[in-house]
């Protein structure tokens, strides 16, 4: 049975056009790690607030370790519900030491050595005599984090949990984190713009649109089949171009593409950066079938570059790695080395 479910839950503010979460059923298993996601103003704070408890669902229902905790005639207040949660509003004793933030809420029977231990999985230890009033923010929500960790709960409920923290620490954080949090059987919801951390973190992303679940599965199932140009363009940007469809290829302006599923007639396709590839154009010469297409933009990514470029009338971005010798108005020649998602919907991108 899910730990906690969420079932056609609805909130409308009072006084609001639309409801700020609409229809929304989910589940979350002992162990599950799930990232809301989806741009602002789309619901993922309400959502997290209505499972703490800080808000009333104006229809649904909310069950949390086998009990109703809201619906049509119950409501149980936030400090009675079985999880920790850190929203934007949280706070620490200022007065108090990193090491006591911890130390207060840990379970009776657990020492000084345990707290240590924490500490150290955010990487806090040597900040333990410190006051809360004189940390920085990134230490500030290291130290939210701890503390709602230590406190054994089997659910967190978590916005934007890791910002305002560097890359590297990050990077190692969350991996702890993840590693404690499974041992434990301890499930997390947390919401994040971050889609790096979501891939990394998340064992489900849940993909908000206006309220309502656009798209949810694995990090891996929406990454590689988008349902719509919004879910394909939220996961890390991706090229749309129309086709029309016989099976498992599809007729469009770069030629014949090969497709991950099954369609017939008219469709809109997206197509990874990675699907494609540039070749250098020394000589002009255009071989068989080959596209020509002219460097417009080159944008240092890091681990890799991506080049828009211009191709078959359509500007595409194409991803290559950065030793790869292709400058801004330079010219090449473009393939397609992978296969095409067919989106649910027919139209062009929807932002
Ligand atoms: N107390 C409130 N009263 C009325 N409307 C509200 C209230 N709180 C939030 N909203 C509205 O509800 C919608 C969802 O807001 P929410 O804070 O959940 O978005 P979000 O996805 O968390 O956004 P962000 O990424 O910017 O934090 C927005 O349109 C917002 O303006």
């Amino acid at each position: 049975m899910a730990f906690l479910s969420l079932d056609a839950l609805t909130l409308k503010f009072l006084g609001a056009a639309a409801p700020a979460v609409r229809d929304v059923s989910l589940a979350l298993e002992p162990g599950d790690a799930v990232a809301l996601m989806g741009t602002s103003g789309s619901g993922k704070t309400a959502l997290l607030r209505l499972v703490a408890g800080l808000e009333q669902p104006t229809s649904g229902t909310i069950t949390l370790d086998g009990r109703v905790v809201a619906g049509p005639d119950t409501f149980v207040p936030p400090e009675q519900r079985p999880l920790r949660r850190v929203l934007h509003d949280a706070e620490l004793e200022s007065g108090l030491t990193v090491r006591d933030v911890v130390l207060s809420v840990q379970p009776k029977g657990e020492g000084l050595a345990h707290a240590r231990g924490l500490l150290a999985l955010f990487q806090l230890e040597d900040l333990e005599s410190r006051t809360c009033g004189t940390l920085s923010r990134g230490q500030r929500q290291r130290v939210l984090l701890a503390r709602a960790l230590a406190s054994g709960t089997k659910l967190l409920v978590l916005d934007e949990p890791f910002a305002g923290i560097d890359a590297g620490l990050r990077a190692t954080i969350l991996g702890e984190l993840r590693r404690v949090l499974k041992a434990r059987g301890s499930a997390v919801l947390f919401a994040t713009h971050d889609v790096a951390d979501a891939l990394a973190f998340a064992d489900r992303l849940v993909l908000l649109r206006a309220g309502t679940v656009e798209q949810q599965g694995t990090p891996e199932s929406v990454y590689e089949s988008p349902r719509s140009a919004f879910a394909a363009y939220f996961l890390g940007g991706t090229n749309l171009l129309p086709g029309s469809a016989f099976g498992r290829v599809a007729r469009t302006a770069l030629g014949n593409l090969p497709l991950n599923s099954d369609a017939r007639g008219e469709v809109m396709l997206s197509l990874r950066p990675e699907a494609l590839r540039l070749v250098p154009d020394t000589d002009g010469v255009a071989v068989g079938g080959a596209l020509r297409a002219e460097v417009l933009e080159r944008a240092f990514r890091g681990a890799h570059v991506d080049l828009t470029v211009s191709c078959a009338g359509m500007a595409l971005v194409v991803r290559t790695a950065p030793s790869a010798p292709f400058r801004e108005g330079g010219r090449a020649r473009l393939e397609v080395a992978g296969r095409a998602d067919v989106l649910e919907e027919t139209s062009g991108p929807a932002r």
